[in-house]
């Protein structure tokens, strides 16, 4: 039986827009799913029960991270990932790749892997498909991703064509060397913005029969509408019993798009780094809780929202907070941005399941304010 596997419990007729759940050694999950970040083993200002409280099923960290600090020798000493953070629900751990590339300084990348300098201390670091691979089975995490090269935007050709045969080479090396039963790992579907070595990637990966697929390369930088365009050409292609990941995104508007196209999971910083930046995402876009507006608005961030922020205090306490530079204050704007994501994808899901999935997007879109107010 192996580690993942996808249920679909409904197709919408008209679009590629499914509900399901996923499976793991750590619990099952409904989709479509957003995945709070804890890059460093920590939804940054969160803890594991608040995170249960809001319904999050699995959450997102990072072998890149963890692997210059604390070590994945310390975190398998701990008993894994799970037990060092003490989080009994699903991990994803993304595989390095792109971390390296957006975040490693004079990385050098080769068939073997990548030498890069540490951004921590500026000490030289490998990366590769083996040492992610030993890295990510010591963490422990449920989906393990394979490492593969973010192709940066743009890319031309030829480069494109060299990095995404590469990282179906990495690809197979990966599954080569992931031994662990209890844990799935997944395929990242490469080939910049040109659609046949999307195809050629998709190919090669499925012939390799992992137990879900990710969408890489795509939310680094390009324009929404080229994205959704790649985006429609690969997922179409992937294997309808299997999850498929967009990794990176997003904002609500993605969120729909992708779910439309067909994906099932996705992770974006986004919630929390906007929280940070002392702003709450709502059904109607952003509110920047440092404008006068809000001094004496006295209402919840959001009508309806049953977050601890919500239930407990106001827009104008939280204003106060987020201009005194409290940090209670960004952390009451993660605890919603993150609960507002869990309510967002609940009510698109069940708008798949109740066939009603055109109507919820129209009515999204038509009323989402793209820019912050
Ligand atoms: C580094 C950080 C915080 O993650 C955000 C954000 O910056 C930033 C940086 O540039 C923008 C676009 C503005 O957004 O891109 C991140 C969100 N997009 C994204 N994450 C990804 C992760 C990935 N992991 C792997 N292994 N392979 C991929 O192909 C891959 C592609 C991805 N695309
Ligand atoms: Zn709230």
């Amino acid at each position: 039986m192996p580690a993942i596997t996808y249920e679909l419990i409904k197709q919408d007729p008209a679009t590629g827009a499914r509900a399901g759940i996923i499976h793991t050694p750590h619990g099952s999950f409904p989709t479509p799913i957003f995945m709070p970040v804890g890059t460093q083993a920590s939804v940054k200002g969160v803890s594991p029960e608040e995170l249960h409280d809001m319904g999050a099923g699995i959450i997102l960290s990072n072998t890149y991270h963890l692997f210059l600090r604390p070590g994945s020798d310390l975190v398998r000493e701990a008993g894994g990932l799970h037990k060092f953070m003490n989080w009994d629900g699903a991990i994803l751990t993304d595989s390095g790749g792109f971390q390296v590339f957006s975040l490693g300084d004079l990385r050098k990348i080769t068939e073997e892997g990548v030498t890069f300098r540490s951004h921590i201390d500026g000490s030289k670091k490998f990366l590769s498909p083996e040492v992610s691979m030993k890295v990510q089975m010591d963490l422990g995490s449920d989906i393990v991703m394979a490492f593969d090269e973010c192709i940066p935007y743009p890319a031309d050709y030829d480069y494109a064509k060299a990095s995404t045969a590469r990282t179906t080479r990495w690809a197979q090396r990966c599954k080569e060397v992931m031994t662990s039963p209890h844990q799935g790992l997944f395929g990242i579907v490469q080939g910049g913005m040109y659609k046949d070595l999307r195809t050629r990637s998709v190919n090669e990966l499925v012939e390799m029969d992992f137990p879900g697929y990710a969408v890489g390369g795509l939310s680094v930088g390009e324009p929404k509408e080229l994205m959704y365009e790649m985006l429609d050409h690969t997922v179409e292609q992937l294997p309808k019993d299997k999850p498929r990941y967009l990794m990176g995104v997003g904002t609500p508007d993605c969120l729909v798009e992708g779910v439309m196209h067909g994906i099932d999971m996705f992770d974006c910083v986004f919630p929390t780094r906007v929280a940070r930046n002392g702003t709450a995402m709502t059904w109607n876009g952003r509110l920047v809780m440092k404008n006068a507006e809000f001094t004496s608005d006295f209402r919840p961030l959001e009508e309806g929202c049953d977050c601890y922020a919500c239930r407990n205090f106001s827009r104008a306490y939280i204003r106060h907070l987020v201009r005194a530079n409290e940090i209670f204050g960004l952390r009451l704007l993660s605890l919603h941005n993150l609960r507002f994501l869990q309510r967002f994808m609940h009510e698109m899901r069940q708008s798949i399941i109740e066939e009603r999935f055109g109507e919820f997007r129209r009515n999204f879109l038509d009323n989402y304010n793209y820019g912050a107010k």
